[in-house]
């Protein structure tokens, strides 16, 4: 069974159409994650999911422990990671209620959001040219293609640091720097996917213009809360076609780190290379 990881986020807080559930309490060499994960079956999947910023959103996105998050995915043998987030749209023809396939992040966080494994005696540098997963994304592409919903296929994500909004000069400066759509979530998760070897796509729901727009009211979490709730079910939708369907796997990601370590094995300390052997272990033997 594929296992697949559902990072929920604003507004998707549970998926009540898991079966055989089992809650899961995880620590990691980072700390724990989020929250319980919630570990489910759909469809002819094995489902895990694990709001981002906790079940009662008690963490905000500077805060979210995202190599936690990460790494306890991947002791969970979850290969496939799929982010649900919800985005303001930097683009007239992406409406709020839109779902848009990101295929490209810029990262614009600024505070201390620890995004790497590779630190304190071990480098790797791993490639983010292609940050998301195509297989994953063709296969959610497929899935939403059964609902009455709008799809953009392609996005370019821009991950700010909030966690207030934007201002109008940013927002118009986002636009001008080629993004589509703004988040304050997905850096460093995609990073920290790809260096943990998983398959990562982002699921996004536009809920609202920023604040870019004049003839639009500026975004607010009212606002974002009342399309999310009008929209998740559409996004739970796609999950559970998804869950039903074989996902090609022709991707690199399985294999992102293999070339990446600077640093001889041999180099590396014994405890560094026990914390991280749930990561790289198979490089090592
Ligand atoms: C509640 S509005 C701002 C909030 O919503 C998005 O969260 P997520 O990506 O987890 O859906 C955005 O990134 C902000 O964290
Ligand atoms: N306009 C916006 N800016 C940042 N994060 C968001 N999440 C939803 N809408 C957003």
């Amino acid at each position: 069974m594929t296992k697949i990881g559902i990072i929920g986020g604003s507004g998707l807080y549970r998926m009540d159409a898991l079966k055989n559930v089992q809650e899961v309490e995880l620590d990691t060499p980072y700390g724990p994650p989020s929250d319980i994960i919630v570990q489910g079956t759909l469809g002819d999947a094995t489902l895990f999911f694990l709001p981002r910023h906790g079940r009662q959103h008690l963490i905000p996105p500077g805060e979210i422990n995202f190599r936690a998050n990460i790494f306890a995915m991947k002791l969970l043998g979850v290969e496939k990671i799929i982010s649900v987030s919800a985005v303001g749209s930097l683009r007239e023809h992406i409406e709020p209620g839109d779902m848009v396939l990101v295929d490209q992040f810029i990262d614009f966080t600024r505070a201390d959001r620890p995004a790497t494994f590779f630190e304190k005696g071990i480098t790797g540098h791993v490639s983010m040219a292609q940050p998301t997963c195509p297989c994953l994304r063709d296969a959610l592409k497929q899935a939403i293609g059964s609902l009455d919903v709008t799809l953009h296929s392609h996005g370019t994500y821009i991950c700010m640091e909030g966690p207030q909004f934007s201002s109008r000069a940013e927002s118009h400066m986002y636009r001008a720097w080629g993004a589509d759509v703004v988040g304050m979530t997905n850096m460093p998760e995609a990073k920290l996917a790809r260096e943990a070897e998983i398959c990562y796509a982002t699921l996004a729901l536009s809920t609202d213009y920023d604040c870019w727009k004049e003839d639009e009211e500026h975004v607010s979490v009212e606002m974002v809360l009342e399309i999310m709730h009008r929209n998740v079910e559409n996004a739970k939708q796609v999950l559970q076609v998804l869950a039903a369907r074989t996902i090609d796997a022709g991707c690199q990601c399985g294999s992102a780190a293999a070339n990446a370590v600077i640093t001889p094995a041999d180099a590396i300390s014994r405890e560094l290379r026990e914390k991280l052997f749930p990561l790289y272990g198979k490089y090592w033997q």
